[in-house]
């Protein structure tokens, strides 16, 4: 430790100096001063310890320098050492801040003592300030934090009431801190959230186990706050809780209270909140998706057997959806898709479920079925539902709905035999014709596993390329000269043989594979025809069959121009035979492909003509160059009266709107016969030749080619061929 620096301020020389002797003496350094304004000039420069000062002295006494040093910050202890006897002088020099008074003459011991008191009480008084300076420099740094702390951070006293509460309380929930202080925390707890709350703003425990993580609501003050509006009138915080004990928190000391810090967690929730609903709902309908479907009917079901309740679920699957998504675009697809969501979600009550499984297929869940006709009370409405046309941007869409139905417990009792069950039937109602619903039956099984495997017999017979084109003559009977070919595919299965295409087009229809089969047999008949350009047998015409769905591709004629243009072949040698069928689906899109195709030279064909609703109009838009007679009428004109006027009348509606004529199956010379006398000279059927594989044709062809270059004249052995 440092000598203590101690200054004499006294203008008796001899008195001072020995005063400073003394003090030497006694392990102090001391300076020695005479007049009032060298001390303090002194003192503002060195940092004494102890200023002794005599009262009387000229120009500037000890009481003026008292006042004068009362004016610094943090000036040294005095003790005034004077000859004045007057009580009022020891008064007056107290009051302006000396530590002592001595009379002179003093006691040497009496004036040590007083010294050294003083410089201790000095010492302990600097050492005061120093701990409150940085106890408050403390104090405030906890205060910054904890005010400008992203969480709500309190206090309660022990019995639930708020001593402390931070700034944050008031941009999170809009009320004054103050307003809360001395308030019991329920004040802003969110009434569902009571008991919860409970825990934590008792909590007594401290450490690991204390309350951590707690999820609660707290209630934002009312709309009419004067601080703040507010859209919601909660927010979720995560919360952590310890108990407070008085002093620290030491076993046996009493508890005080709870510590807590509440932090926000509102948006970390709403986007919880949106994962949850994406995971569980469709996102273009807004509806259930398959896990929240399978979800309540799990829910439906134990309450059903519990009650003994009856349900139908249904499974519903749109019928020319595709058709809309490929023509129109996957924009109106998906708009169609909202527009049936609302109107299914118009046939079900409340409590009944809709939900979306993917694509165009929807589910429904009926619950507490009084009797199983209900349910198609339900579907009956649905399927009229959905017939009525759909406005798309001022265009009117038809579709048409199949639903398969099935009942707990009849049909299943589990999630996944019920959606099965009604899976299953739907499908029935899809190779029934569509348009409709049917109810599961038990018989519904085996056929649905031979289509299926069916389906993937298809698949695979279509990448193995196992289903290749026949093609029978279409005959002028009056040169006896083949001027056509119809290309017919057939199936050449491993075991079973040729299947036919009355079996496998169907399929291939409904499952979508008749895209792939078609390209395939349009690349294959496109070869061969490049074949038979090559051996300069080509001076007929080819009709391939297309189906409804094909037409309807978007695509549908720059594909076919590009396999044709891409062999080197000229389109008039093509003609794609139609049925009426397609004319009644989408009239306006139809007309203009098939007059795009007619602008490049491709022919038309209206087959099976007759047998369905033809409307003469239809003849009158397209772009039909041929009609075919269908074959049932060309079979029953020897043996049914009726078919004779039929034909006479196709006959004279291709005069009329001057189309080509041909008559189909025809078997027998008499048919051909009188079909001629009615004025139809081309023909195709069995009597000239089945539909044969290529090279067959190939060799009819030669001879022809042969017979007519040698001859000039047709010849009868080739109308029978077999
Ligand atoms: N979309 C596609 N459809 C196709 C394709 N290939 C064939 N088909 C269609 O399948 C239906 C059945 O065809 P198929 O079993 O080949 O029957 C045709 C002829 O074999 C048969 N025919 C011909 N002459 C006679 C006869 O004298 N008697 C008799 N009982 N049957 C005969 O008629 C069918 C010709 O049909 P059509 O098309 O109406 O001219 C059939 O509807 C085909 O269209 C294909 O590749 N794609």
């Amino acid at each position: 430790m440092s000598r203590p620096t101690l200054l004499i301020v006294d203008d008796n020389e001899r008195l001072a100096q020995s005063l400073q002797q003394l003090l030497q003496l006694h392990g102090y350094n001391a300076e020695i001063c005479s007049s009032g304004e060298d001390a303090l000039q002194l003192v503002m420069d060195i940092k004494f310890d102890l200023v002794l000062l005599d009262l009387s002295m000229p120009d500037m006494n000890g009481f003026d320098v008292l006042t004068e040093l009362a004016t610094y910050s943090a000036p040294p202890p005095v003790i005034v050492i004077s000859g004045t006897k007057t009580l009022n002088a020891a008064i007056e020099a107290m009051r302006l801040g000396a530590y002592d008074f001595l009379r002179k003459p003093y006691q040497p011991e009496e004036l040590l003592h007083t010294i050294e008191n003083a410089i201790e009480k000095s010492r302990l008084e600097t050492q005061n300030r120093s701990i409150h300076a940085r106890l408050e420099e403390s104090e405030n740094l906890y205060r910054y934090l904890v005010n400008s702390s992203p969480d709500i951070i309190y206090t309660l006293d022990d019995s639930g009431h708020f001593t402390f509460i931070n700034h944050r309380v008031e941009t999170l929930l809009g009320y004054r801190r103050e307003s809360l202080i001395g308030k019991h925390y329920t004040e802003i707890i969110y009434s569902d959230d009571f008991d919860r709350a409970s825990y934590a703003f008792n909590e007594r425990r401290t450490g690991n186990r204390a309350t951590r993580n707690i999820e609660l609501r707290l209630k934002c003050k009312d709309l009419e706050s004067d601080i703040r509006h507010f859209e919601i009138n909660f927010i979720t915080v995560v919360l952590n809780a310890t108990g407070t004990y008085g002093g620290t928190h030491e076993s046996g000391t009493p508890f005080s209270g709870t510590y807590g810090v509440a932090r926000d967690i509102s948006d970390r929730k709403k986007v919880e909140e949106v994962i949850t609903r994406q995971a569980y709902h469709d996102t273009l309908t807004g509806l259930p998706n398959r896990a929240l479907f399978k979800d309540r009917l799990n829910v439906a079901l134990n309450h059903a057997k519990r009650n003994q309740q009856q349900l139908a679920i249904m499974f519903l699957d749109l019928d020319r959806f595709k058709w809309v998504n490929d023509t129109l675009g996957h924009f109106y697809g998906d708009e169609l898709l909202k527009h049936v969501a609302q109107r299914l979600s118009g046939c079900l009550r409340a409590q009944d479920t809709l939900a979306r499984m993917g694509g165009d297929e929807f589910t429904l869940l009926l619950h507490d079925l009084q009797q199983p006709e209900d349910a198609s009370l339900v579907a009956a409405k649905i399927v009229d539902e959905l017939k009525r046309p759909f406005l798309l941007d001022e265009r009117e869409i038809f579709i048409s709905s199949s639903i398969g139905i099935a009942l707990y417990p009849d049909h299943g009792d589990t999630i996944e035999t019920l959606i099965k069950s009604a899976d299953i039937a739907m499908y029935h109602v899809k190779w029934r014709g569509k348009n409709g619903y049917q109810y599961y039956e038990a018989s519904m099984n085996a056929m649905f596993h031979k289509k299926l495997s069916m389906e993937n017999e298809l698949r695979r017979a279509i990448e193995k390329k196992q289903i290749m084109l026949h093609y029978q003559p279409q005959v002028d009977v009056e040169t006896r000269k083949i001027i056509g070919l119809e290309a017919l595919a057939r199936w050449h299965h491993p075991e079973l043989g040729i299947i036919s295409p009355t079996e496998f087009i169907p399929l291939a229809e409904e499952t979508g594979l008749i895209f792939s089969l078609s390209e395939m047999l349009l690349g294959e008949a496109c070869k061969q025809m490049q074949l038979w350009e090559a051996a300069g047998l080509l001076n007929f015409r080819l009709a391939l069959n297309v189906s409804p769905q094909l037409v309807e591709e978007e695509s549908f004629v720059s594909k076919t121009l590009s396999y044709i243009q891409s062999h080197h072949l000229k389109p008039e040698f093509f003609e794609i035979e139609i049925t009426e069928n397609l004319l009644v689906r989408d009239l306006e899109n139809t007309v203009a492909k098939l007059k795009a195709l007619g602008k490049h030279g491709i022919r038309i064909a209206l087959d099976d003509f007759g047998t369905c609703y033809s409307s003469l109009s239809y003849l009158r838009q397209f772009p039909i160059h041929n009609i075919k007679i269908d074959k049932s009428f060309v079979g029953d004109i020897n043996t049914h009266d009726e078919s004779v006027p039929i034909i006479t009348a196709i006959s004279g509606i291709a005069k009329g709107f001057k189309l080509d004529l041909i008559a189909e199956g025809v078997e027998t010379l008499q048919q051909m016969k009188t079909l001629h006398k009615m004025g139809c000279n081309i023909m195709q059927g069995y009597l000239f030749s089945k539909p044969l594989p290529a090279q067959n044709i190939t060799t009819l062809l030669k001879r022809q080619a042969n017979l007519f270059h040698k001859n000039g004249e047709p010849d009868d052995a080739l109308i029978t061929q077999h």
